[in-house]
């Protein structure tokens, strides 16, 4: 039988927990065909990101419409866009594809270890190109603080960024609360500015969190693919990515990535 696809636009991590690599295994894992529009090939590994390149934008957009013209998308996430430039490309390819597939937008601006996988500028346009086209945007804690000023520290002040990202357009916002660091649980806030979920679950003690919100964001996509609702999909996508916490592993002598392998042994 032929699987349901879902689409990653991302940049490749040569470490191979995070960006497309994170997206395909999660894909893989869920049953779902990953299609790839690669937008930056990154240099790193355990201990951070050493440097990128971008992909040309006209190459970004090829790779999108050549896989939906012939293939078909089910779903699609953007990950590490790199560039203003390759946002716009991206925006107008999806709006010519004239596809009706749902699109999560997760606005990656820099990795966990601090450095920037965007150019300058670039996260305003995810903003103002993205975020109104999407089914749903999933920013973490700092990203939260680049796009709205607003620290959040407890549940009242992850609602008030909530609320406030949406006016920017998504129709569904997931604040990830992964960095609330002093919590016993990690609290996800999933809101449409009508229905609020908290998705709450135990925090993990482990420093092998590589790639956790770009699984995450992929989980969803694939749930979304498959034909789930935004709540349902955001509901498994967190039980996946808990799964894939308490099972992360170490590699090299920084933080190593989660881990989508406890699937094979279901
Ligand atoms: N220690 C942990 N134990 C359990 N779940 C966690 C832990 N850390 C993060 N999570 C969950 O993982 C998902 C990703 O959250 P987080 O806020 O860390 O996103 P992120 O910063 O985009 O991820 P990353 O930068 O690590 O790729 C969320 O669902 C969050 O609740
Ligand atoms: C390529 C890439 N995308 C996303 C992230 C964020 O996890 C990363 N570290 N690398």
């Amino acid at each position: 039988m032929t699987p349901r696809t879902a689409l990653t636009i991302a940049g490749s991590d040569s470490g191979g927990g995070a960006g497309i690599q994170a997206d395909l295994r999660t894909f893989f894992a869920n049953g779902v065909h990953g299609l790839v529009a690669l937008t930056a090939v990154t240099v790193q590994n355990s201990l951070g990101v050493q440097g990128f390149t971008e992909i040309p934008a006209d190459v970004v957009a090829a790779q999108i419409k050549a896989v939906a013209s012939d293939m078909g998308v089910n779903a699609a996430k953007t990950g590490m866009l790199a560039t203003a430039e390759i946002i716009r490309a991206v925006a107008k390819t999806l709006d010519e594809t004239s596809l009706d597939f749902p699109l999560v937008v997760d606005p990656v601006a820099a990795s966990m270890t601090g450095h920037s996988l965007l150019r300058e500028d670039a996260l305003e346009a995810i903003r103002t190109e993205l975020f109104p086209r999407a089914t749903l945007i999933t920013p973490n804690l700092d990203e939260v603080g680049l796009l709205t000023g607003i620290s959040v520290t407890d549940p009242e002040s992850q609602r008030s960024a909530a609320e406030a990202l949406l006016e920017f357009g998504s129709r569904w916002v997931l604040v990830k609360g992964g960095h609330m660091r002093d919590t016993a649980e990690c609290v996800d806030l999933l809101t449409d500015g009508r229905e609020f979920v908290s998705l709450s679950g135990p925090r993990y003690e482990t420093e092998n969190t590589h790639g956790g919100g770009d699984t995450l964001a992929s989980a969803i996509t694939a749930s979304l693919a498959k034909g789930a609702s935004v709540p349902e999909a955001v509901a498994a996508g967190k039980k996946f990515i808990e799964r894939s916490v308490a099972e992360a592993y170490s590699l090299g002598a920084g933080v190593g990535p989660v881990s989508p392998f406890w699937v094979l042994n279901r």
